[in-house]
């Protein structure tokens, strides 16, 4: 595994849209009881059957954080309501502020593993966010000077007046214990409950002047990892709105494909409107090799698809037959070549027959992922590629075996012939520093060893 993980490094990436600020709360029982006792326990409850999927008022925050913590599960909610921040700041001390974003997250990730380049755009670059980019020559920000394309570290390319982004993030521990009236809850597994910040002046989006140069990207790297198209609007007060930025963002891929066939993953994220879930789903996923997704993800995009039964079961009970199945779908409907699933328990890879991959080598280039997650969330972040070796001492979770068994039975019970399927169990670090962007460093983990694989064999 150590020399895929070798070759990995040998690559260099391509990575946009989304940079932001990650302002961490590590979430205390105190916090929530204070949070109920607040807004009434019965109020909270009959929001919570609302399920809003936008935060306008404290409620609808707190309806869809308890949500979160009864089913354990990964969640993202907009925030809309820009008067409302202040609530936040007046409730929470933050206990930590560090890099976000997909392409934030992944760019630190990459560049500390010593890979050969990563070049990281977001269309905004302001001082205190270029500051929290590894300072590495290997990471590198494209700017267009005298018509040139020009790859410089984050901090000499930083604009003074871009806008920050910050999203509050809630990290929940497994076994915290709490009353909603006379409910008892308490909390399955650890993870986090995201705030996402929608500002108008963060579009998603390349540059003008840059947007000619990415074939001249895309023949400089060996692959692309695309993130953000959640924080696409409908609408904006300029007329602009969710169909013409996804438009741009298609012309993109095909720019970056244009000189050179490389290979773009996208990482999903949570988007809670249904129609902007439906169009990116439908505009982007064609369009790109690998997608990855964590479980409740996959449980919104069957939603979307028309499959709102198997969503629910997957989002329910997180059954390994079930997820295939609705892999399965999303891989054929949206023709992809192959597709990521990430969850608590395990990871799973699902392809067609004719990958050129062994199940051996993608489930190798799962191993990796899942390592690479355990080791940050062991140490908090990866600063070195020494710290791999930290997340192969955390064993499987404890349901490892039984994660084995199921696959097997899945596998008698469906219908398999036409598709490689692999799984394994996930190395699950039992009081983790912080769970936010472990989907992000799986998928980074992931797609990089794919390709890796691909070049070894000689077929990419
Ligand atoms: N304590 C942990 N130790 C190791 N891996 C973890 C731990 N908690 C979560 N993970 C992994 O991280 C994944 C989280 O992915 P995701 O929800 O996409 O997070 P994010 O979007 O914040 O990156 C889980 O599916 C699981 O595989
Ligand atoms: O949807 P947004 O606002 O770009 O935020 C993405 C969020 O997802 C993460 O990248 C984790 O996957 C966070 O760091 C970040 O806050
Ligand atoms: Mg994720």
């Amino acid at each position: 595994m150590i020399d895929i993980f070798q070759e990995a490094q040998k690559l260099s990436l391509y990575l946009a849209y989304n940079i932001n600020v990650d302002a961490i709360v590590y979430l205390k029982t105190e916090h929530i009881e204070k949070l109920i006792s607040e807004l009434g326990a019965e109020n909270i409850r009959r929001r919570m059957d609302e399920y809003p999927r936008e935060i306008n008022e404290p409620i609808d925050f707190v309806a869809r954080l308890i949500h979160a913590l009864k089913t354990g599960k990964p969640m993202a909610v907009p925030l809309v309501n820009e008067k409302i921040h202040t609530w936040f700041d007046k409730r929470f001390k933050y206990d930590v502020e560090r890099m976000g974003g997909q392409v934030g997250i992944i760019a630190n990730l990459l560049a500390n593993l010593d890979f050969k380049k990563v070049i990281a755009y977001s269309p905004v670059l302001a001082k205190r966010q270029a500051q929290m980019f590894v300072n590495k020559p290997n990471l590198l920000y494209p700017v267009v000077e005298n018509g040139k394309l020009v790859l410089k570290k984050p901090i000499e390319a930083y604009r003074e007046n871009d806008p920050i982004k910050v999203n509050r993030i809630f990290e929940f521990r497994k076994g915290m214990r709490f009353k909603l009236g006379n409910e008892i809850i308490e909390v399955p597994h650890s993870g986090r409950f995201i705030v996402a910040s929608r500002f108008e002046s963060i579009r998603i989006e390349t540059k003008e002047n840059l947007k000619p140069f990415l074939p001249e990207i895309g023949e400089i790297v060996d692959g692309a990892i695309l993130s953000g198209y959640q924080g696409i609007k409908k609408r904006y007060s300029d007329g602009k709105d969710a169909n013409y930025y996804l438009r741009k963002a298609k012309e993109d891929i095909m720019l970056l494909k244009r000189k050179k066939d490389i290979k773009v993953h996208v990482e999903f994220a949570s988007i809670q409107d249904r129609e902007l879930r439906k169009k990116v789903i439908y505009n982007i996923f064609p369009l790109a090799d690998s997608v990855g997704m964590d479980e409740s993800e996959i449980a919104y995009i069957l939603n979307s698809l028309g499959y709102p039964k198997l969503a629910d079961r997957i989002f329910n009970y997180n059954r390994i037959e079930d997820t295939v199945l609705g892999g399965k779908i999303i891989l054929d409907e949206l023709n992809l070549e192959i597709l990521q699933i990430h969850t608590i328990y395990y990871l799973m890879y699902i392809t067609h027959k004719d990958n050129p991959l062994s199940e051996d080598g993608l489930r190798q280039s799962l191993e990796i992922a899942t390592t690479l997650a355990a080791a940050r969330a062991f140490l908090g972040d990866i600063k070195s590629p020494e710290d791999f070796k930290v997340g192969l001492k955390v064993p499987y979770n404890e349901y490892g075996e039984f994660v084995k068994l199921r696959f097997e039975e899945a596998k008698r019970k469906l219908r398999m012939k036409e598709y490689k399927v692999v799984i394994i169990p996930t190395r699950l670090v039992k009081n983790p520093v912080s769970t936010v962007g472990l989907g992000d460093t799986i998928s980074a983990g992931a797609f990089s060893s794919y390709l890796a694989l691909l070049r070894r064999k000689g077929v990419y």
